[in-house]
């Protein structure tokens, strides 16, 4: 479904997890500011909304989107947070350049979702105009921004639930006892 189909603004609010006691990152890109201004709006907006106390959002600067990869991973590797959100706006100009920085974006992104503990939400408007992006920082499609904090609260919900289950797997394991191995036989756990 395309954005003009959705409004980027609307979420259901008993979908979302109580987010008081998560910490999130927020890394601006300096390009096209007036509009990455917007969408850090609706995203610490969104993030208040739900909770969130202002103290355990801390926001950095870089100068532009394929920054956000570097400056994602440093705020993911020193700062104390549950989840990063990315916020870019690249516009396509007169050459290729548009498709690498967006391509490098994603990518990098993408990475250190892969190989780090802690989500990096990926709000980066790619767009062909600044018209598309004024409509997507708070304007007739509402705000990637929102959209992007509310992912961020689901997946650090997500990493909490998944590191609760995997230390009660573990302390299961752990209280079951001796493990009996007998010449041959089956592995066992004996209750
Ligand atoms: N043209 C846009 C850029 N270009 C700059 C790059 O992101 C990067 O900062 C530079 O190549 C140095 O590494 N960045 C945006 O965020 N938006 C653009 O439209
Ligand atoms: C995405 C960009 O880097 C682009 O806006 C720069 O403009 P140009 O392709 O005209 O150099």
């Amino acid at each position: 479904m395309a954005t003009v189909n959705k409004n980027l603004s609307e979420y259901d609010k008993n979908s979302i997890p109580n987010a008081k006691d998560f910490r999130f990152g927020i890394v601006v890109s300096e390009w096209n500011d007036v509009i990455t201004e917007g969408l850090c709006r609706g995203a610490v907006e969104a993030l208040l909304e739900n909770q969130v106390p202002a103290h355990h959002i801390i926001r950095w600067n870089v100068p532009g989107s394929f920054e956000l990869i570097y400056g994602s991973k440093k705020m993911l590797q020193t700062q104390n947070v549950d989840a990063v959100i990315a916020i870019g706006c690249v516009i396509q100009g007169q050459t290729k350049h548009f498709d690498f920085v967006c391509e490098g974006v994603a990518q990098g992104i993408k990475d250190l979702n892969v190989q780090t503990d802690i989500p990096v939400i990926f709000c980066v408007l790619t767009d062909n105009t600044m018209q598309q992006s004024i409509d997507r920082s708070g304007g007739i499609h509402g705000n990637k921004g929102t959209e992007a904090a509310i992912a961020a609260i689901k997946m650090a919900f997500i990493r909490q639930q998944a590191s609760l289950t995997h230390q009660i797997d573990n302390q299961h394991l752990l209280s079951s006892g001796p493990i009996q191995i007998e010449e041959g036989g089956p592995l066992e756990l004996k209750e």
